[in-house]
């Protein structure tokens, strides 16, 4: 029997979103370091939220082209458990951050087309984990978090040397499809459980977790 799927709620915003995705089962919680983002938290918030995290659940920053300054601050400030880049973090970068901030390093990787698929075979030899996302609109202010799915079967049947997660528009109704079209075993999910962009909401968290793991 294949192992229960992970689930990563991310974009927490609130205190109350940590009991609501703890107790609702999530394995990761993410927090959004992008100032373009209606997730973005600050340090102090991030801090104080984060202690709210009991043991076994990987607390994760989420953060695009962040320089070293920015990641220092962050490190020093938050306790985490992953980072995960979202940015246009090249090879040798995600190599650097790893080494500097000892932390897993989660790549994403936005996905339209099968000519986008190469990178995840470059990322994965590099990276702790990879995030398979779907590509932002063209204009888009933020690389993620657009609430817009990829076409799974592009990624139906592939296998990386890493774990993977798939994220990109999944919500309570899609996410089981997503699953049994992908294999994959680990979920991230922002848009698909809010009320409005930025806002959790604590049923729709229970009833995406629910749905992804009975699948
Ligand atoms: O959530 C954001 O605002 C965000 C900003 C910048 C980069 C990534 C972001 N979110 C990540 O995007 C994917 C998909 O999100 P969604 O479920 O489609 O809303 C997920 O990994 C989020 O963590």
């Amino acid at each position: 029997m294949s192992a229960e799927v992970k689930v990563k709620i991310c974009g927490l915003t609130q205190l109350a979103d940590i009991p609501a995705a703890v107790s609702a089962g999530a394995a990761y919680v993410g927090f959004v370091f992008f100032p373009k983002s209606p997730r973005n938290i600050e340090l102090d918030r991030a801090r104080d939220m984060a202690t709210l995290v009991p043991e076994g659940i990987a607390k994760v920053a989420l953060t695009v082209d962040a320089d070293n300054a920015m990641l220092d601050m962050l490190t020093d400030s938050v306790p985490l458990d992953m980072l995960q880049l979202h940015g246009h973090e090249t090879p040798e970068r995600v190599t650097e951050i790893k080494k500097r901030y000892g932390l897993p390093v989660m790549k994403a990787v936005g996905v339209a087309t099968a000519e986008d698929l190469p990178q995840l075979d470059t990322y994965a030899r590099v990276a702790d984990q990879l995030l398979v996302d779907a590509k932002p609109p063209k204009g888009a202010d933020r690389p993620g978090g657009n609430a817009l799915a990829f076409d799974w079967k592009l990624i139906a049947g592939r296998r990386w040397p890493v774990p993977w997660m798939l994220a990109g528009g999944l919500t309570p109704e899609n996410v089981a499809q997503a699953i049994q079209l992908t294999g994959a075993r680990q979920i991230d999910v922002s848009s698909g459980v809010e009320s409005e962009p930025g806002v959790k909401d604590a049923k729709m968290i229970r009833a995406f977790i629910k749905a992804a793991k009975c699948s």
